[in-house]
């Protein structure tokens, strides 16, 4: 798990991982990272054309006809081409001349992608099938200068992300909404990420089915009140809503940009400024329309009790999910957000694309 830690470090910092899959074995970089010169250093440890692997995602948003869902790679002689953010690497369709050679990605280059997708890294890679002839990189590893992990160690890691968070601290945090508030920090196995259960009211006196509010963190929204989305506006009318309903919880999710993370969430923004719409604009990174998961929800809710509850959301998925993880739902509140010149397409993207309700969405934008 150590090791696994430290490939996340090393690919978030521009550096190179090893994944050992005997003869299939490969070196990645993360895309976003990239630069040129690092080629050299691997010399005599790669031995043909330096790979790019993307998601399905990515390859189907630019129109490749890739059959059954798969991760690619195409051989690719400068990557560095690609690696700009807001150049050809994420921006503008892949090069037909790329497209034409794609091939399934490798059982390696997949855990790659797990990696990056881990550390919140855009979903690209680049990566150097190793030469097993040469003692170079056996050494380079021996030395510690370049990490060896296998498929296997990942896949046992990003399995932890899916096992119950720890609960590791509490204390009462009265808030303007609600004085009575408890704030309890959950850890993730995997160590990454921690949640915030916010309890709101006095639990003994909670009703059977008490009110639950899932908020996903978006910084921007909820700390600078951000008028691209309605998240400020949703999270504190959401204590509001669970104070005036006798109590219950606020779920504060580390799910920034729909799970996708504040870096791609950004990304994603510039690309909606050329014209994508939210769902596109992810998927134009590598991302599926809503990347988010909720047994960790499930398993925190359970901690506290919780089997039954009000959901507070105008979002389906929640309730489908909440409910796929054994929760049962009584009923459902619409939460509050306003709509503005801003965020107005976002908001309808959201009905159109993923099935939103909009009935609690105030058009508004004179009150700004
Ligand atoms: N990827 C991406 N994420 C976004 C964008 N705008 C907002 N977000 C994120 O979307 C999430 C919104 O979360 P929630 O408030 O739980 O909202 P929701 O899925 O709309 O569901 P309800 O509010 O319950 O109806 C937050 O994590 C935001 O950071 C965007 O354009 N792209
Ligand atoms: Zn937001």
């Amino acid at each position: 798990m150590q090791r696994i830690r430290r490939a996340l470090t090393d690919l978030r910092r521009g550096e190179p991982v090893h994944l050992d899959n005997g003869p299939a074995s490969v070196i990645i970089l993360a895309l976003e990272m990239f630069q040129s010169s690092v080629l050299p250093t691997l010399d005599g440890m790669t031995r043909r054309t330096p790979r790019l692997v993307l998601r399905d995602h990515r390859a189907r948003a630019v129109g490749l006809d890739i059959g059954d869902e798969q991760d690619l790679a195409f051989p690719c002689h400068d990557p560095g081409l690609l690696a700009d953010p807001v150049g050809l690497g994420l921006g503008d369709e892949l090069p037909d001349a790329l497209a034409d050679h794609a091939e399934r990605a490798l059982t390696a280059e997949r855990a790659g992608l797990a990696l990056a997708r881990s550390g919140g890294l855009l979903p690209a890679l680049v990566s150097l099938p190793v030469d097993t002839g040469s003692g170079l990189l056996e050494a380079a590893i021996n030395e510690m200068e370049i990490l060896s992990v296998t498929p296997r160690a990942v896949a046992d890691f990003t399995r932890m992300a899916h096992e119950p968070p720890v609960r590791v601290s509490e204390a009462q945090v009265p808030l303007e909404p609600s004085e009575s508030a408890r704030f309890v920090v959950y850890r993730e196995a995997d160590g990454l990420h921690e949640h915030v259960a916010v309890l709101i009211g006095d639990p003994a006196q909670w009703p059977a089915a008490p009110s639950l509010r899932l908020h996903s963190a978006c910084l921007t929204g909820d700390l600078f009140g951000s008028l691209r989305c309605d998240c400020g506006e949703q999270l504190r009318n959401a204590v509001a809503m669970i104070r005036e309903d006798g109590g219950g919880v606020l779920l504060y999710l580390a799910q920034e940009g729909r799970g996708i993370g504040l870096a791609n969430k950004l990304r994603a923004y510039g690309l909606q400024d050329t014209g994508l719409d939210t769902v596109d604009a992810d998927q134009r990174l590598g991302f599926g329309p809503d990347e988010r998961r909720y047994e960790s929800a499930a398993a925190i809710l359970r901690d506290l009790g919780l089997t039954r509850i009000r959901l507070v959301t105008n979002n389906p998925e929640k309730i489908a999910a909440l409910e796929a993880a054994g929760i049962g739902i009584e009923g459902r509140s619409a939460v509050h957000g306003l709509m503005n010149p801003h965020n107005q397409r976002y908001l309808t993207a959201k009905a159109d694309r993923a099935g939103h309700w909009l009935d609690a969405v105030i058009t508004d934008s004179a009150s700004r």
